[in-house]
């Protein structure tokens, strides 16, 4: 089988020496749920942003469906990005906006540029933005602002965004790291049962361990922007997790808690409110 995204020696440096992926080579294949796992600070979100191209590689290739991501720029980048969904820590929605739109918004780059700048989406679109909420149990919600929702509701309707937009790729950053226990179990359920039912290829940053057994078909373990790890969950032994989270970090993911505390959007997440949107990241 040809894996789906296939990287080769990926490498980033921010400013003039922090290295934050240092040769990273990994294929991965479709309808895999993968976990990324490590401690904070080792490269993880890095790498799901390289990935999408949210962040600029300094080295290596990203070959997604056949296309050399990091050779692209513009139009052809968005087309092809178009394939890769994204789900945020802190949901990315568009607070005023209500639920329904909000979903729809994974559409926007499959539109025409007027019908985006109007709102106006197929009809098939908005049937499925409606059974994608249904199915995460939010058909009571539709209408209601986006920033009326409790936190792991908003991040049920990021994942309809993520889903309606029809990726062969979901790439999740820390999906479940601003949410309470029970929120969190939801949603990372609700995301691995559509992952399951529409056979997508997922990539997932956690710092729980817990889940990434629970949910994960393999496991990648990163440190200091290196994979350390690299295998399905019963292979993850304490001793391996322990190696993984050597230092402070590995007593947070052992006892299951997340060292991230709910906060504030960071630019970048910021300015990829819509990263999908026609007319965005024209570079
Ligand atoms: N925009 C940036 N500019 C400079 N350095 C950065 C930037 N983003 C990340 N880094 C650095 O790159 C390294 C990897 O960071 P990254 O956020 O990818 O790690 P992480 O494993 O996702 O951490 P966490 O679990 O805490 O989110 C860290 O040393 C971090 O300080």
């Amino acid at each position: 089988m040809n894996p789906l995204l296939s990287i080769k020696n990926l490498v980033k440096v921010y400013g003039k020496d922090t290295r934050a992926l240092n040769g990273i080579s990994l294929d991965f294949y479709p309808g895999e749920f993968i976990v990324v796992i490590g401690p904070s600070g080792a490269g993880k979100s890095t790498f799901i942003r390289c990935i999408n191209r949210l962040v600029d590689p300094s080295e290596g290739e990203i070959v997604f469906d056949g296309q050399h991501l990091e050779k692209l720029t513009g139009r052809k980048l968005r087309k092809n990005r178009a394939g890769i969904g994204m789900i945020f820590q802190h949901y990315n929605l568009v607070g005023r906006t209500n639920v329904i739109k909000n979903v729809l918004h994974g559409q926007l780059s499959n539109l025409p540029l007027y019908k985006s700048l109007l709102g106006l989406y197929r009809h098939e679109d908005k049937q499925e933005a409606v059974e994608l909420l249904k199915k995460v149990g939010l058909q009571d919600q539709i209408y209601k602002r986006a920033n009326e929702l409790s936190g792991g509701q908003m991040q049920r309707v990021g994942i309809c965004r993520a889903i309606l937009q029809r990726p062969k790729l979901l790439l999740a950053d820390e999906p479940i790291a601003s949410l309470d226990p029970l929120s969190a179990n939801i949603v990372m359920q609700q995301l691995h049962t559509i992952s399951r039912e529409k056979q997508l290829t997922c990539i997932v940053n956690l710092h729980q361990v817990d889940y990434a057994k629970k949910y994960a078909t393999r496991i990648i373990g990163i440190k200091q922007g290196a994979v350390v790890f690299d295998g399905v969950p019963s292979q993850l032994t304490e001793a391996m997790i322990r190696e993984i989270y050597e230092g402070k970090e590995s007593q947070m993911a052992l006892k299951n808690e997340s060292p991230h505390l709910p906060g504030a959007l960071t630019d970048n997440e910021r300015s990829h409110a819509m990263p999908m949107a026609a007319g965005q990241n024209d570079e």
